[in-house]
């Protein structure tokens, strides 16, 4: 169901109804939407545009794909932690989040510990392509690269079970194309709760042509 409120009104407390999230856990995402406005002041964590969005356009945006994936989870270019602390934060852990840069991977560990899910957390300041080989059952990866990027990326790290979960805009389908080109997978499309035009690529047994 698409999120029905206007953007203006979107908040916490719609964020609270559409996930079904405790109060404890609520007073974490403030503690998160509070830094992330913070350290926006600093770095670029999020677009400047979409800050005053963050409880729809960061947080259920990211919120919606932890049903649709089982941990453990590897986030790709998890930036400002999205979706891999959301993921955490809301008892999907444990997430191993991949980001070069280092004052994001600083931002993320002080979320980590300010919102007390450390121990679900690993946080790795490094490229994906340098990373040690890990077995996630889920790969995520948010607003990072093309499908077939991100499949050359990951790969390494995939069984035929591994699921992928890789939120998408309108061009899913081309990217779908495009990566066919390389990869054979199965895959579902879903549509997202915050986005009508776009789309949640799930792939399962991808492999190089
Ligand atoms: C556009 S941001 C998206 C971040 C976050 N997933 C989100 O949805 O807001 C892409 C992130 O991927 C990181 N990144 C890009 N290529 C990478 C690579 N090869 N290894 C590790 N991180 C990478 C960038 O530093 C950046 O923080």
């Amino acid at each position: 169901m698409l999120v029905d409120v206007s953007r203006e009104t979107y908040g916490a407390d719609q964020f609270a109804e559409q996930f079904d999230v405790s109060r404890e856990t609520l007073a974490c995402f403030e503690t998160y939407a509070a830094m992330l406005a913070e350290w926006q002041g600093r770095m670029n964590l999020v677009g400047p545009a979409t800050l005053a969005q963050t409880w729809e356009r960061h947080f259920a945006d990211s919120a919606q794909l932890v049903p649709l994936g089982a941990a453990p989870w590897l986030d790709l270019g998890a930036g400002a932690g999205l979706p891999g602390l959301v993921i955490a934060l809301l008892g999907g852990g444990p997430v191993d989040l991949v980001e070069a840069t280092g004052k994001k991977t600083e931002f993320l560990a002080a979320v980590a510990e300010a919102t007390g899910i450390a121990d679900q957390v690993r946080i790795h300041r490094s490229r994906i392509e340098a990373m040690p080989l890990l077995q996630p059952a889920t790969i995520v990866a948010r607003a990072c690269a093309s499908l077939s990027q991100l499949f050359d990326w990951g790969i390494r790290f995939a069984g035929p079970t591994t699921r992928w979960v890789l939120p998408k805009g309108a061009r899913a389908a081309d990217e779908i194309a495009e990566a066919r080109l390389r990869f054979r997978f199965d895959h579902d499309l879903v549509p997202s709760v915050t986005d009508a035009q776009a789309r949640i690529v799930v792939a399962t047994n991808v492999r190089r042509r």
